[in-house]
């Protein structure tokens, strides 16, 4: 820091910097290049003073546009010390599904990367500076420069530091809130679980836009051990990195391990656990973990909880199959039934979270009503807890599609097939995938007299000027109507077998 500290201060890394500066604070696995905490530090100060004349303060918000790589972590942190919030986007978003997004969090500068800089210019209308082109002066924007200084800004506790978005249910994404306070209760809570060891190297490889790709950041910055970065997952490449690195832990999504079981992964025994989340992982896939000695860890979070909620020990998942295993220390877990009564052991209802890890809501305050009630955070999963507090979720948040890790709102997809000309209707569901856990299947119904022009390419092609990839319908289906309930909602049950005896597979 070569501008005063004031404590207290929110800034983690300058803590640790001044804690252990002379510990590795980053690697990257790509370049094969690794920094201490002072040098991160002092990269972060040359990020921030560069960024200094765009945002500081607490009313300020600065928008990320970059995928997972060494520079992510630094404009984090750079934007932690100059006290902004910080909102990541989904690199992997069209500009349509993303404008929205900086309008609705009103941006006031967006950081990008070569590879996002075309998307940044179709989205951001405010200073765009990506930290691949040099600056007017021909410098590269995170080496630090002699005599930079750059005024801190101490985050109180409670501020707004973190808009992540999260996909709905029903068309509208929602912008979580998050505090540092979260931030650090979540990472306190999350080594009483698994432990903290002094050469502990975390492999970060999960997108940092994402709760489940940033946190291990905050974490390891925390802790004073080691993020290792890896920009692309790669089942033979990661497997090479876990060795060459002395990796300890990694956090993965079901998807990413199944593969590198496929690719004939055995892991060293330096590998202490694999915080395996986003999706929930099936009893297979565990049990050929047990197999081949990879210490898996299934783990229940969401962004609303700055991550873990509940995380099983491999030990656990053998003796009480399909937990999640006991909630964090600090995270209260009450399961609760329609009328909001308080439910027992073994008795299914809906999960209701509490503690300090938890949102202070949703940026859209008619969210954050709806979503709290008397004991915390309604999440929307159904689930139990055995008598000695073991949790299982038996399913997620009602009608969301969960595909390789990323979550899919039915409603955005289905809001995108409507808008093509030969759609009058349409219902998306998720069928079950042995490769991406669930994936993304419409039923379809043609506008009168166009159902046999109406061509599953052009349906596709629609899709993909609006939609990210990863919500395109992998199955379609075509029907005269919708199947309804009694009631006249869409009959989801029947949707879903009609697609699997009577949808087209497209995925090829
Ligand atoms: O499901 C979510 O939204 C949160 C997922 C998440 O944080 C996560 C996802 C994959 C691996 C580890 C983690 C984690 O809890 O740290």
């Amino acid at each position: 820091m070569t501008g005063g500290l004031e404590w207290p201060t929110r800034d983690l890394l300058a803590g640790r910097a001044s804690t252990t500066p002379d510990a590795t604070g980053l690697v990257d696995a790509d370049g094969d290049r690794s920094w201490t905490y002072r040098a991160f530090d002092r990269r972060v100060d040359a990020v921030a003073a560069r960024f200094e004349s765009l945002v500081s303060g607490p009313d300020d918000r600065l928008g990320i546009l970059m995928d997972t790589r060494v520079a992510f972590a630094e404009v984090y942190f750079a934007a932690m010390r100059l006290g902004v919030t910080i909102v990541p986007l989904n690199v992997r978003e069209t500009a349509a599904e993303l404008a929205p997004k900086v309008r609705r969090t009103a941006i006031d500068a967006l950081v990008c990367e070569a590879a996002t800089e075309e998307l940044a210019l179709e989205i951001g209308d405010c200073p765009i500076v990506s930290v691949d082109a040099p600056d007017r002066d021909g410098v590269d924007p995170l080496e630090p420069i002699d005599g930079a200084s750059v005024t801190p800004v101490a985050l109180e506790r409670d501020d707004t530091h973190l808009l992540m978005f999260t996909s709905g249910t029903s068309g509208d994404p929602k912008a979580v809130r998050l505090t540092v306070g979260n931030l650090v209760a979540s990472a306190t809570a999350s080594a009483f679980r698994l432990g903290v060891l002094p050469a502990d190297r975390w492999l970060c490889c999960l997108p940092m836009y994402h709760m489940g790709g940033l946190a291990p950041i905050v974490r390891s910055t925390l802790y004073g051990t080691t993020a290792v970065i890896q920009r692309v997952f790669d089942p033979h490449d990661t497997a090479r990195v876990v060795d060459e690195y002395d990796i300890t832990g990694v956090s993965l999504v079901p998807t990413m391990c199944k593969r590198l079981l496929e690719a004939g992964w055995e892991p060293p025994d330096s590998l202490r656990f694999v915080l395996l989340g986003g999706a929930p992982a099936s009893g297979e896939l565990l049990e050929r973990c047990r197999e081949r000695g990879v210490p898996a860890h299934p783990t229940y979070g969401m962004t609303e909880t700055a991550s873990q909620i509940a995380t099983a020990t491999p030990a656990e998942t053998a003796a009480h199959e399909g937990t999640v295993g006991k909630p964090l220390s600090g995270t209260d877990v009450t399961v609760v039934d329609e009328d909001g009564t308080v439910l027992g052991p073994d008795e299914q209802g809906e999960l209701v979270v509490s503690g300090p890890t938890v949102t202070p809501g949703y940026l859209d305050a008619a969210e954050t009503a709806a979503a709290f009630g008397d004991h915390g955070l309604h999440t929307g999963d159904v689930g139990y807890r055995d008598a000695d507090g073991r949790l299982w979720v038996l399913n997620r948040r009602s009608d969301r599609i969960v595909t390789g890790g990323e979550n899919v709102d039915p409603g955005e997809v289905v809001a995108a097939l409507r808008s093509h000309p030969d759609v009058e209707d349409a219902a998306v569901v998720g069928l079950s995938d042995p490769e991406w856990g669930e994936r993304v299947a419409a039923l379809v119904v043609p506008e009168a007299g166009a159902a046999a022009s109406l061509e599953p390419a052009s349906l596709l092609a629609h899709c993909d000027e609006r939609l990210a990839g990863f919500k395109r319908p992998k199955t379609i289906g075509v029907a005269d109507s919708l199947p309804r309930t009694a009631s006249g909602t869409v009959d989801r049950e029947e949707v879903r077998e009609r697609l699997l005896t009577d949808g087209t597979d497209l995925s090829g």
